[in-house]
């Protein structure tokens, strides 16, 4: 199976105009010397196969799977390990698949699109437990919530720029590069904002001074569609242009120029207790971004935690109220903590709208709460985790802890704390927030032993 050519990392100088003429190395490249051919071990944590050279030497390899017999070349070279991309798959695994974008060799967004999804789902999970085991823990069975393959992501944000030769740019940056490459299609996004691309692209391209956008975010509720303009400075033959844009598409139209300013309010639905709950969020806010996993990410916390009507529950890293809305209709006394004001100010304006009744707070939780007077306390923090939320909780936490991650390493290093403080993991499951990328969230509970 030939692959497309990836071009290798360029030295100082190639492509500009002046550049030198072909060396003799390029000569011996360009007629297919200087190729390795590897066996692939297995996956790394970002995606890539992992192989051995003669030598011994680590190299990885971009868009190869495990099992696979890869003809490479290397792009560069370290003292402790190289980087390569194959010219050539000579003996492709079963779990190999055609990628569904055609931007998948250059986008730095989904490098997992070659592998087929459940295969993805398995690496995800054993990369979820191979954090745990490192950091000696217990790991119950890996429980899976997923979705959709594709066509799940909720927001997006496009880079908008004019290269050198005054050409627009419109899409998403390279892999490993600063540089933006022109967007056509986009599979993992919701086809509702996937059918934007196009005409996005046309507009943009009728624009007075397309160099004063810095990029669109495109933001999805279920009630609406967002279109947020990066807008560096006021154009305003170019506003009115996207005001017509955005009537025709029937988008709500944001300016955003670096300055406070009043934001519409989104919605997104969960189904709760029988009522489906609008929860209001605003186009700067937290947004989990896979819509339906995190219907079922949602009613996993209700299920798993199962607390009865008059229970307290903490929620820490609340956002808009993603779980805390949930369990306060379902009769649990909810004391909310975000650190965004913004975010609070949304968790409270919910509630109220709901009719349902939630304690909010913000503060920083780089430093821990009181954890006293509670049934159970839910966390979910950024990628660098809750260390002194988790030391504290080892201290004088609840009977039950459930912890909502994306990150598995500060998931498995502050778990270890929890363990050492007392409490066992009891549950776990692998939620595939963001299918065809190597990101992972995963939910867990931890009970006092
Ligand atoms: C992964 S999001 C989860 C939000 C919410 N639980 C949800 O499901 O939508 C993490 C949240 O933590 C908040 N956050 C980040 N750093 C924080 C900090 N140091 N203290 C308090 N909140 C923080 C962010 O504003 C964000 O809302």
């Amino acid at each position: 199976m030939a692959l497309g050519k990836r071009r290798p990392a360029r030295s100082p100088g190639e492509g500009r105009r002046g550049a030198k003429p072909p060396t003799a190395e390029v000569a011996r490249q360009e007629a297919g010397e200087g190729l390795d051919a590897l066996e692939v071990l297995r996956l790394s944590h970002d995606g890539r196969g992992i192989a051995r050279d003669a030598q011994g030497k680590t190299i990885f390899i971009d868009r190869a799977l495990p099992g696979e017999r890869v003809d490479v070349r290397r792009h560069r070279q370290r003292r402790r390990f190289d980087e390569a991309h194959p010219v050539q798959v000579a003996r492709p695994s079963a779990a190999r698949v055609v990628p569904a974008c055609v931007h998948f060799e250059v986008c730095g967004g989904c490098s997992l699109q070659h592998l087929e999804i459940s295969a993805q789902r398995e690496h995800k999970s054993g990369v979820l437990v191979e954090h745990l085991h490192r950091a000696r823990l217990d790991v119950p069975a890996v429980e899976l919530l997923a979705g959709e393959a594709y066509g799940y992501r909720r927001r997006a944000r496009l880079g908008v720029k004019l290269d050198g030769e005054g050409r627009l740019r419109f899409g998403f940056r390279r892999r490993q590069s600063e540089r933006l490459f022109d967007i056509e299609q986009c599979p993992v996004l919701l086809p509702g904002l996937e059918v934007l691309l196009a005409p996005l692209r046309e507009c943009l391209q009728r624009l007075e001074a397309p160099r004063q956008l810095g990029h669109i975010e495109l933001i999805a509720g279920d009630d609406a569609i967002a279109l947020k303009l990066r807008q560096l400075k006021p154009v305003a033959a170019d506003e009115s242009r996207w005001r017509v844009f955005a009537e025709a598409h029937d988008l709500v139209l944001i300016f955003d120029r670096g300055e406070p300013s009043a934001l519409p309010t989104l919605h997104y639905r969960l189904d709760v207790a029988g009522r489906s709950l609008a929860m209001g969020f605003q186009p700067g806010d937290f947004l989990q971004v896979n819509g339906a996993v995190n219907r079922q990410l949602v009613g996993a916390a209700l299920d798993w935690l199962a607390l009865p009507a008059g229970a307290r529950l903490l929620d820490l890293f609340a956002g808009v109220g993603n779980f805390g809305l949930p369990f306060a209709a379902t009769g649990v006394r909810v004391a909310a903590i975000e650190g965004s004001a913004a975010m609070v100010e949304r968790v409270s304006a919910n509630a109220r709208t709901l009719g349902l009744g939630i304690s909010t707070r913000a503060m920083d939780l780089g430093q821990a709460p009181a954890v006293e007077d509670v049934d159970a306390v839910l966390l979910d923090p950024p990628r660098d985790g809750a260390q002194n939320v988790c030391k504290a909780l080892a201290s004088a936490g609840p009977e039950r802890v459930l912890y909502v991650s994306c990150d598995p390493a500060t998931l498995a290093r502050d778990a270890a704390l929890l363990v050492a403080g007392g409490y066992r993991l009891v549950r776990i499951a692998l939620v595939d927030m963001f299918p065809q990328t190597p990101h992972l969230e995963s939910l867990s509970l931890f009970e006092r032993r």
